[in-house]
């Protein structure tokens, strides 16, 4: 495999995870999402990857049941280190040297995330798994990827998710959406399309980082979409 790229954030849908359940993990996702960061990793490409939550716990989502939001946020960022430790376990029983990191101190489970030593794991050959978002309530694993990938001056974000790209409108409820291959920082938040929040869309154009939009289950697999093959869409200022 050839890639133009050195070093990628991999951002991993929590609820892909689940595979055909509405939570928890499905071993055979895991062990294939995985599979698929282990080639690339073994082809020279350093990997750094953000896991999401939303297999295990959204926060909006607790504090609607009358939980306040903060304790929500950080339920939901410890859910994430639930899907970080899998993660990271499923790439090293891939073969691949894989090392997790936690946003929130907590030195029994993983070291604690700074660009400085997580930058040092991927000269040294890891696949770097960051647990717990930014550690801040109030915002998402799509901005943590945004932001790690800043930090660990990263090529590219790649959010794997559900859906093969952005869409003009959400393609889990509108059947007529159609798919973007490129579109601008500006006109994704200005068209307010949902499939990455507003924050992270504005830290991207603010730091000029690209994000493809890919689903996890693309058959071109996470070396594919690299490479340009499969469906996708480039989040971007025009190349
Ligand atoms: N314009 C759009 N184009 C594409 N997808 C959209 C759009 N608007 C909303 N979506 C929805 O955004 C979802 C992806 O974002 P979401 O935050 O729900 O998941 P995720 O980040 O992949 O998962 P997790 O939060 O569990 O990590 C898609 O499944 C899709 O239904
Ligand atoms: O920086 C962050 C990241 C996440 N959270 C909380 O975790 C859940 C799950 O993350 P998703 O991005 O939705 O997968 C999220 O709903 C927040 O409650 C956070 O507080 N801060």
């Amino acid at each position: 495999m050839s890639s133009a790229h050195k070093r990628i954030l991999l951002k991993v849908s929590g609820e892909a995870l689940a595979g055909d359940n509405s939570f928890g993990i499905e071993p055979p996702y895991l062990q294939r999402i995985a599979g698929q960061i282990a080639d690339v990793a073994r082809s020279g490409v350093q990997v750094a990857i953000v896991v999401g939550g939303g297999n295990i716990f959204r926060g909006m989502a607790g504090a609607a049941d009358g939980t306040d939001r903060v304790t929500a946020d950080l339920m939901g960022m410890l859910g994430t280190m639930i899907n970080a430790l899998a993660l990271s376990n499923a790439i090293m029983r891939q073969g691949v040297m894989s090392k997790p990191f936690s946003a929130a101190t907590m030195p029994s489970v993983a070291d604690t995330f700074t660009a400085r030593d997580a930058k040092l794991a991927l000269e040294e050959g890891f696949v770097v798994v960051l647990g717990g978002g930014t550690g801040n309530p109030f915002f998402t694993t799509d901005t943590a990827a945004t932001l790690r990938a800043i930090e660990l001056e990263c090529d590219v974000v790649l959010k794997g998710t559900k859906v093969d790209g952005v869409y003009s409108a959400d393609p889990m409820k509108d059947p007529t959406a159609t798919r973007y291959t490129q579109i601008s920082y500006d006109d994704v938040i200005k068209q307010n399309l949902k499939v990455m929040d507003t924050a992270a869309f504005a830290l991207a154009r603010d730091n000029a980082m690209p994000i493809i939009v890919y689903a996890l289950d693309d058959k071109a697999g996470l070396a594919g979409v690299l490479e340009g093959k499969g469906l996708s869409t480039r989040v971007g200022n025009p190349l």
